[in-house]
């Protein structure tokens, strides 16, 4: 059973060996984290030329060797040969992440379907049962939290920031903690104002 965890890779090498379609969707989540990038590949999708020549990534445009990987943090091996995967693996030390696109067993991790909303994430992993159905429950949670919600959860942050700043009773603080997490105050809308409220009641 995999660890679930949300790594801070910013500013942090990640080698991406390969530049195919499945490289770049992995590219794609590692810059989002704000990983410094390096991709290793004679030839690269469209996709990925574009962000080496806007500086978003750097292209070694060669075959993979061994000292590709001197640096990195986070590997990932996402070519369409096996062996050369394999190589990758063999090549990376046991401290390094390492995700192999063909063979999650040899990976010490892997990559989730993930949705974003403001600060909140959501990841959701099979195991390698099936990479589809992880995709299909993807789509359905992203209907079920829109960009609404993701705005709710960034008011939320702003709040406890402000709360933890401001309110010294720890059993106010308790309490409005908890009746700003409700569905219902989620759902009332104008959360600002109805803060406000809360705040003058908890004070009377
Ligand atoms: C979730 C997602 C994240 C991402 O990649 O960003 C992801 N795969 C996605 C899509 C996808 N992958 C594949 C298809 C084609 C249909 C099919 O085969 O089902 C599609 C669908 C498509 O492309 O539409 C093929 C495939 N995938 C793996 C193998 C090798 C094997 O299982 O042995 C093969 C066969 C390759 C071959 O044929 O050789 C392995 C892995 N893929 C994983 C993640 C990890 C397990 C995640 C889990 O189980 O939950 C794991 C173990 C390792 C890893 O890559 O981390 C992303 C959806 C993103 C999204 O849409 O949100
Ligand atoms: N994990 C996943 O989510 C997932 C999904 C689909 C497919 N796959 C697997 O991922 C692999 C890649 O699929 P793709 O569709 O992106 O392939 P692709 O054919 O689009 O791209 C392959 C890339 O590998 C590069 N490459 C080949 N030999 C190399 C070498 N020696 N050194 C460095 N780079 C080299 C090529 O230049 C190319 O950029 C396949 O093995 C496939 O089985 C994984």
């Amino acid at each position: 059973m995999g660890y679930p965890v949300m790594l801070n890779i910013a500013n942090q090498h990640a080698v991406v060996i390969g530049g195919g379609k499945v490289a770049e969707r992995k590219i794609h989540g590692l810059l989002e984290a704000e990983g410094k990038i390096t991709v290793v590949a004679p030839a690269a999708t469209a996709g990925i030329q574009q962000l080496a020549a806007a500086g978003k990534l750097v292209w070694r445009k060669k075959t993979f060797s061994p000292d590709d990987l001197e640096d990195a943090w986070i590997v990932i091996a996402a070519t369409n040969n096996r062996s050369v995967n394999e190589a990758v693996a063999k090549a990376a030390k046991p401290y390094q992440l390492i995700n192999i696109a063909d063979d999650p067993e040899r990976s010490n991790f892997h990559v989730p379907a993930v949705i974003r909303r403001g600060r909140l994430t959501i990841a959701v992993s099979t195991g390698g049962a099936s990479p589809t159905v992880a995709q299909q429950i993807r789509r359905q949670l992203a209907e079920l939290y829109d960009d609404d919600y993701g705005r709710y959860i960034d008011f939320l942050y702003e709040c406890r920031q402000w709360i933890l700043r401001n309110v010294d009773d720890e059993q106010k603080r308790k309490k409005l903690f908890k009746t700003i997490a409700e569905e219902s105050f989620q759902k009332k809308g104008n959360w600002k104002e109805n803060l406000q409220h809360l705040l003058k009641e908890i004070d009377e």
